[in-house]
């Protein structure tokens, strides 16, 4: 840890029981541990403690590409297979793991990539070599429709862990609660992990609030108060920057647009922009060059910048588990800092319609499919009845 990773300590007793836990390597394990709490690093000394490689299964490649940065910052060989390499890049990655010593230590795919037939005999490949160490599942709550992240494609982990069911599963995330951790187990086909670390979500570093934006008077008013709010946490000592959270794209080119009137560095970070300037918007931000950044939801996940000084929500968050991923960008250094969430009724309520829709439609769908089944088995049991009487005949 110290020479490699360069750390003094274990961050917690928590990391180290899991850190201990995964180095043994005789079970699953599920890593359960608050945002922030350095949940790569129970994975990543293990794996580097011993020979082979860790397959490391993440669901974004903006995310993939974060961790390899790191790792490769450190001297450690980390790669990734997935879709937007080119084919020499490809090339170079299959060479490497089909080579009798890889030097690769760690590989990062995503959940598609895993279920390619290619990938597969890759990994069936590095099995029969015993060098498959861990596959490892980052941010494992995207395997739960009662995560606020799920991903369908997770889903199919299940099978692929199954595959290589001798070699050890690690699960981690911050969201734990009963319903997640027990269809994370489940559909992963986690066996019996002897290790399940839960630790409370509190972060004691970070100071919530919510302010009605009802009793602020007119929306001038509220952005008034959002502006000395923004003021007061950029000066906070040590100085760090802060991200302002808006449910629409609109909304966030808007408020960029009235907190650089006001002089402040900012910008606007969501789906709409194109791929490249997304990307230099969050480099800018990564970097310190631009402190401010206003955003839609698709901004954050894994992001690892500590020195977070504050997370506003400008409008409501959808649910209570993606409030504790996004506001827990915030303070990840330890120090303290700011969490402010701007309430209103209205804003309540066209959420509430939101939910109310997406219901309505998945039940919609679900009415879809049964009638299509069921007017397939009608016409069916026609065929039956039809063919019946001809034999009869
Ligand atoms: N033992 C340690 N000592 C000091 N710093 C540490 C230690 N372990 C991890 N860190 C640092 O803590 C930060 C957060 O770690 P990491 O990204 O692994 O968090 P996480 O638990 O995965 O959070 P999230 O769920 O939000 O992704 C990183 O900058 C990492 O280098």
């Amino acid at each position: 840890m110290k020479e490699i990773f360069k750390h003094e300590n274990f961050r917690s007793e928590l990391q180290k029981d899991a850190i201990l836990a995964i180095m043994k390597g005789n079970s699953d394990v599920f890593v359960s541990m608050p945002t922030g709490a350095g949940k790569s690093l129970c994975y990543q000394l293990p794996t580097m403690a011993k020979s082979g490689i860790g397959l490391v299964i993440s669901p974004l490649i903006a995310l993939i590409n974060d961790q390899l940065a790191g790792l490769n910052k450190l001297g450690i060989p980390a790669l990734t297979i997935n879709s937007k390499l080119n084919a020499a890049e490809r090339k170079r990655v299959m060479l490497d793991l089909k080579n009798v010593s890889p030097t690769t230590k760690f590989l990062y795919i995503t959940p598609e990539q895993a279920a390619t037939p290619t990938f597969l005999d890759i990994t069936k490949s590095l099995h029969k070599r015993n060098l498959l160490l861990y596959i490892i599942v980052d941010e494992a709550h995207c395997v739960s429709q009662w995560g606020h992240d799920f991903r369908p494609d997770y889903l199919k982990l299940g099978n692929f862990r199954k595959i290589f069911g001798n070699v050890p599963c690690i699960a981690l995330t911050a969201t734990a609660t009963q319903n997640v951790v027990n269809d994370i187990i489940s559909n992963l086909s986690l066996k019996r992990p002897i290790a399940i670390f839960k630790s409370s979500c509190f972060r004691s570093n970070l100071f919530y609030e919510v302010k009605y934006k009802d009793l602020l008077g007119s929306p001038k008013d509220e952005v008034k108060d959002l502006l000395e709010f923004v003021r007061k946490c950029l000066n906070v000592k040590p100085h760090g920057c802060g991200i302002i959270y808006c449910r629409t794209r609109d909304k966030c080119d808007e408020l960029a647009e009235r907190l650089t009137l006001e002089g402040f560095n900012v910008k606007a970070y969501h789906a709409g922009l194109k791929n490249d300037v997304r990307n230099s918007v969050q480099q800018d931000w990564l970097d310190g060059k631009v402190p401010i950044i206003t955003a839609t939801i698709s901004f954050g996940m894994g992001v690892d910048k500590p020195d977070v000084r504050f997370v506003i929500h400008w409008d409501l968050p959808k649910s209570m588990a993606g409030y504790y991923q996004e506001s827990g960008r915030a303070g990840r250094d330890g120090l303290k800092s700011y969490c402010r969430l701007y309430y209103s009724i209205k804003d309540k309520n066209t959420l509430a319609y939101l939910i109310q829709s997406e219901m309505n439609a998945s039940k919609n769908k679900v009415y879809f499919f049964l009638s299509f089944y069921s007017l397939n088995f009608l016409i069916l049991f026609h065929c039956f009845e039809v063919l019946n009487k001809v034999d009869n005949k």
